[in-house]
């Protein structure tokens, strides 16, 4: 089994860095690593943030285990130059379209999360997020407008077989879990989000079983924090789901925690923490590995069917943080070696 990995920016290598020990003491057959350039680190060596040979490298693997991309320092670059390039241009290359991103509280953080602990105890949910259109992919531009004013624009759509297809994950992964789904968009305003609400409604006719609701995404955002337990499945856009994703993080105690799977129509997958490369705390050791050792569970299940590998870092996780094993985005002193080695010990 051949994994990329590609740490980039900020505290990329350092969490990347402990999800690779967890994969290696595992003693996978055949286990293969095989590193690459990305985001602002791979444009200071290559002078591109996603070089031809990491994207060779990607399509030579079964699965990428991702860190995170960004570097505000080179927020001045032409976009198409950028760090995030990086991520963005994998997603599309390669074709993962469906991001899911779970989450849920673990044993031990009720209360230290931003909700009550009695709210907080009953999220167990799933954000599928569509992740090859919107907004995000549109044409765009800045312009001046005849009148002297500059204009910054970005093309919103989404075509009925883009939607179509992350509709069908979302419904099989209700299937799968409480049968409940809630497709979340913005359809008293947006064109692009009537067809996301009108596909979403055909595509139900194929999975009876299932709940389907519709939630603008303004009342999901407060819900979101008001309620949280009462979301099974949360299916929605580009946008919408970068947003929610980071809002579901703390309502379960940090962003250190939140992993996510990009997946392809086949079992190739990327598979990253949900948060970026963090440069307030970049290079002192005190990153939250977690979201990524929990990612590279993701990446055993998806793309490699190795289920009981994957649940046993999910266990192994989950017993550290019941021991009290805490960095500091959950008031704890843990650095991030140190959470790598609790984690090992418990595997
Ligand atoms: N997929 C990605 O690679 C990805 C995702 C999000 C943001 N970014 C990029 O990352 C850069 C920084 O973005 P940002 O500051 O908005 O978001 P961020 O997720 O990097 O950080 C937000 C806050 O959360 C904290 N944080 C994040 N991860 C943590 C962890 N593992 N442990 C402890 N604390 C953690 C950070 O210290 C910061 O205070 C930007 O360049 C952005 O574009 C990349
Ligand atoms: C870095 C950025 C392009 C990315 C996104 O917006 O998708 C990030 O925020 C994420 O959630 O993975
Ligand atoms: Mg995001």
């Amino acid at each position: 089994m051949r994994i990329a990995v590609f740490a980039g920016d900020g505290i990329g290598p350092e969490v990347t860095e402990q999800a690779v020990r967890v994969l290696e003491a595992l003693g996978l057959p055949g286990l293969e690593l095989v590193a690459g350039d990305v985001g602002g680190a791979a444009y200071r060596k290559h002078g591109h943030p996603l070089p031809a040979a990491t994207l060779e490298t990607a399509r030579s693997a079964g699965a990428i285990l991702f860190g995170a991309v960004g570097d505000f320092t080179l927020d001045h670059l032409e976009r198409a130059l950028r760090p995030e390039q990086a991520i963005l241009g994998l997603r599309k290359e390669l074709g993962l379209f469906a991001n899911l991103r779970p989450a849920r509280v673990f044993q031990g953080l009720e209360s230290l999360t931003t909700l009550r602990a009695e709210v907080a105890e009953k999220i167990d949910l799933l954000i599928v997020r569509e992740l090859n259109g919107d907004v995000y992919f549109g044409e765009k531009g800045m312009r001046t407008l005849d009148d002297g004013r500059r204009q910054g624009w970005d093309m919103m759509s989404y075509a009925e077989d883009e939607v179509r297809r992350i509709a069908h994950v979302g419904f099989k992964a209700a299937m799968g879990r409480g049968k409940k789904l809630c497709s979340v968009d913005k359809a008293n305003v947006l064109e692009t989000s009537q067809l996301w609400r009108d596909v979403m409604i055909e595509v139900a006719a194929e999975y009876p079983e299932v709940e389907l609701t519709h939630m603008y995404v303004d009342n999901a955002a407060m819900q979101l924090v008001k309620n949280p337990g009462a979301f099974d499945v949360i299916v929605t856009g580009n946008l919408f789901g970068d947003i929610l994703s980071d809002q579901a993080s703390m309502c379960v105690g940090s962003i250190g925690l939140l992993a996510s799977a990009s997946l392809a129509e086949t079992s190739f997958g990327l598979y990253e923490p949900i948060h970026g490369s963090a440069p307030d705390i970049a290079g002192k050791g005190l990153a939250n590995p977690m979201a990524t050792i929990l990612s590279a569970a993701m990446l055993l299940r998806h793309s490699f069917g190795l289920e009981d590998q994957a649940a046993r870092i999910e266990a192994a996780v989950a017993a550290a943080l019941a021991d009290g094993i805490k960095g500091g985005d959950l008031g704890g002193s843990a650095g991030t070696r140190e959470i790598g080695d609790a984690v090992l010990a418990r595997l």
